[in-house]
């Protein structure tokens, strides 16, 4: 199964990353509007980015009682965006509470699970009193957030193998904690390179920093567009 780039756009505004943005018009699919850009700028930022023609994946990783988060999806709904993120720790029926709004208010919307976070090593899962692994952890959510009608999971590569063993061939497995081989350490603990992630099984993976701290951004993203392609 191919597996495609989604570029994360963690800055404050559309207007701050406008030049890539243009050099990767028709190469990059998808970018990923987060918890920064989405806090300073609202929707506006969502309707601008889908208006240079990228599919959007709006990360709001939403977490509240499910009245409140179905609700939530059904203002995302109503925005340019082909991927939306909610916590699979809020639980079944949250899920399914956001699952059918989803459905109801944007059928193609494809709505995923965030298991265990990208930066939780074994011993932060721990402290948070969960004496599972993250690998146990996340299948066991994983399995949650599917059965509750979930079609998409946020995991990092480390758990791509599991979780194609778990689950239906059919899930989404988008995986951030991208990294290149010789990474500096940063605040990712479970991570793996493009290439490996993609021949893991990855449907997508997530990619920030790695393209946006190297001197020619764009040509970093085609990079991995190429590593992902040989893989
Ligand atoms: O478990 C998760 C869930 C979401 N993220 C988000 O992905 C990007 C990763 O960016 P990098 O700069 O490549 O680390 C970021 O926006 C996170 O909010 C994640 O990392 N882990």
């Amino acid at each position: 199964m191919a597996c495609d780039l989604i570029l994360v756009l963690d800055a404050p505004s559309p207007r701050d990353l406008a030049p890539v943005l243009r050099q990767l018009q028709g190469t990059v699919r998808w970018v990923k509007v987060g918890l920064e850009m989405f806090t300073a700028c609202g929707p506006d930022a969502v309707r601008e980015i889908a208006d240079y023609g990228f599919n959007v994946f709006l990360d709001l990783k939403l977490h509240d009682i499910p009245n409140t988060v179905a609700k939530a999806v059904a203002s995302a709904a109503r925005l340019p965006i082909g991927m939306l993120t909610v916590h699979t720790s809020g639980g079944r029926e949250m899920m399914q509470w956001a699952a059918k709004s989803a459905h109801e208010h944007a059928p193609h919307l494809l709505l995923l699970g965030v298991t265990v976070l990208t930066s939780m090593s074994a011993a932060g899962l721990a402290e948070t009193g969960v004496a599972a692994s993250p690998e146990q952890q996340v299948v066991r959510l994983g399995r949650l957030a599917t059965d509750s009608g979930l079609r998409g999971l946020v995991c990092s590569p480390l758990e791509i193998a599991p979780l194609r063993s778990a689950l239906p061939p059919d899930i989404a497995l988008v995986t951030p904690g991208i990294r290149p081989r010789d990474a500096r350490g940063d605040d990712q603990t479970r991570i793996m390179t493009p290439g490996d992630a993609a021949r893991t099984g990855a449907t997508f993976i997530v990619v920030g920093r790695p393209i946006f701290q190297a001197p020619d951004p764009a040509a970093a993203a085609r990079a991995i567009l190429a590593e992902l392609s040989t893989a």
